[in-house]
């Protein structure tokens, strides 16, 4: 059966019924889509007309600051103080929307620019239902796609419930999870973020070895990639812990820079009543991001022109894409020959060796950061000034992400991105492909007002 389905099969709420059967008419209305721009987040008017009752069509106002979200919602006094302490004066666009409305209980599929704060929009309403520690097991489940990714979102849950005494965990080894978490342990844990391969790991087992029936808030963050199908997808991963999380109370809530259509037509057959929050134009870079497409000719150019662009003179902190693992070793023997800061962060150095770097590259004493897909989404390292894409994306996707690491938390940002005569050329085979992802990306920049070079406007939008 496909996971899709199966994924499906395992709902509890019965406008899921849909997707079993054969009808799939989601029931009325499944999706409220509330437009909102990313420097006016209050999509107004039609929002306040509904009416204040909750009914299907109800969905609570945005708030435009944090202390509303006491008045309103009697938000803990030591969680705001937490969110004040983390230098969050008021909130995003996306906060303003997102965080009433979870609070409120209804499930959320949201889609905001990189960089805008997502994070706290579902952590902050996540502690606020939790209230106070109990030892009841894990009552909040956070899924992110990369370890890295899944640690800085626990660093968020620990920063904002300091003093409140909320048990977040990791999962650091399966082995040893086991028995910090499992059915004999003391339950005295609240939240549990991780990726979802080790907790999978965990749910398999006979018995399993963790408990997720208290779980009342899953959320799924970069949703569109833990969504992915194939050798390389999460998706029959997340249908085993989908399952898993058999509370009656439990809402989810989806996020993500990127929309993806297979998740949306999955929350309105599963979700109950979803509320669909759309921050800015879908699968549009952030808006602080100066773009530029760099042609270098060939595989050699590459060289070139990085080292030119560094002899010009380039502000660390600096991170740069390349496509595989390999392509990352080989980058970063040229750099250290050439006597550069830099350090390479791929799936083959180990856990100890990642987080090392990380911590290197946030405590500045690295320089330039030569990175996989694997560091392309959700990292938030403070103030990265220039994003370079040595290796084309493979997606437009991806870039959107890849840019989006720089250009965060109201900072501009840079993204050069470098392509050769391979990737415009030969629309044959895989590399019409390419040619695809070429066209997309020009547009992406077209449409953020950056300078494209007008013969990739014009390239023949390969049929897919
Ligand atoms: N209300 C706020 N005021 C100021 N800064 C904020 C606020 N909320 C979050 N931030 C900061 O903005 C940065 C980006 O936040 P976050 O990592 O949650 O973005 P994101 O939308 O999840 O991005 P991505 O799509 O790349 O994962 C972080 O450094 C965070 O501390």
């Amino acid at each position: 059966m496909d996971v899709f389905r199966k994924l499906c099969a395992g709902t509890r709420k019965p406008a899921a019924c849909a997707v079993a059967g054969t009808a799939s008419q989601p029931s009325e209305p499944a999706v409220q889509h509330i437009p909102g721009r990313p420097e006016n987040a209050i999509a107004g008017s039609t929002r306040r007309k509904r009416k204040r009752t909750k009914t299907a069509a109800y969905i609570p106002d945005p708030v435009t600051s944090f202390d509303q979200l006491q008045s309103t919602y009697n938000l803990q006094p030591r969680l705001l103080a937490n969110i004040y302490k983390a230098g969050f004066d008021s909130p995003t666009p996306i906060q303003m929307q997102a965080i009433p409305v979870m609070i409120d209980r209804r499930e959320i599929m949201a889609q905001a620019p990189t960089g805008s704060g997502k994070t706290a929009a579902f952590v902050i309403p996540i502690l606020h239902h939790l209230r106070e520690p109990r030892n009841l097991g894990f009552r909040a489940l956070i899924l992110a796609p990369t370890r890295e990714l899944a640690k800085q979102i626990l660093q968020v849950c620990r920063q904002l419930s300091e003093g409140i005494g909320f048990r977040c965990r990791y999962i650091e080894k399966a082995t040893t999870a086991a028995n910090k978490f499992g059915p004999k342990s003391k339950q005295n844990f609240d939240l549990l973020v991780t990726t979802p391969n080790r907790l999978v790991f965990l749910l398999k087992h006979d018995p399993p070895l963790i408990n997720l029936s208290r779980v009342e808030w899953l959320v799924v963050d970069e949703s569109d990639k833990l969504f992915e199908s194939g050798f390389m997808g999460f998706r029959d991963q997340l249908a085993v812990i989908y399952n898993a999380c058999s509370s009656n109370n439990i809402c989810r809530a989806l996020f993500s820079a990127t929309f993806a259509h297979d998740v949306e037509e999955w929350c309105k057959l599963t979700l109950d009543n979803v509320v669909q929050v759309t921050v800015g134009a879908r699968n549009a870079a952030a808006h602080l991001v100066k773009q530029e497409l760099l042609f270098v000719g060939n595989e050699s150019g590459k060289r070139l022109a990085l080292r030119d662009l560094i002899r010009k003179g380039i502000e660390p902190p600096v991170l740069i894409f390349v496509q595989s693992k390999d392509r990352a070793k080989e980058l970063f023997s040229e750099f250290i020959y050439d006597g550069i800061n830099v350090d390479v962060i791929h799936a083959d150095r180990t856990q100890l060796q990642r987080d090392n770097t990380v911590r290197s590259f946030v405590e500045g004493k690295i320089w330039v950061l030569i990175c996989t897909e694997l560091m392309g989404r959700g990292i938030d390292f403070k103030g990265i000034n220039l994003v370079i894409n040595y290796d084309f994306p493979t997606t437009a996707v991806s870039y959107i992400h890849r840019i989006g690491r720089t250009g965060r938390a109201g900072r501009t940002g840079r993204a050069v991105t470098f392509f050769t005569e391979d990737d415009v050329t030969h629309p044959q085979n895989y590399k019409e492909k390419t040619l695809l992802f070429v066209y997309s990306i020009a547009n992406i920049m077209r449409e953020a007002g950056c300078d494209v070079p007008p013969y990739m406007l014009k390239l023949k939008k390969p049929t897919r």
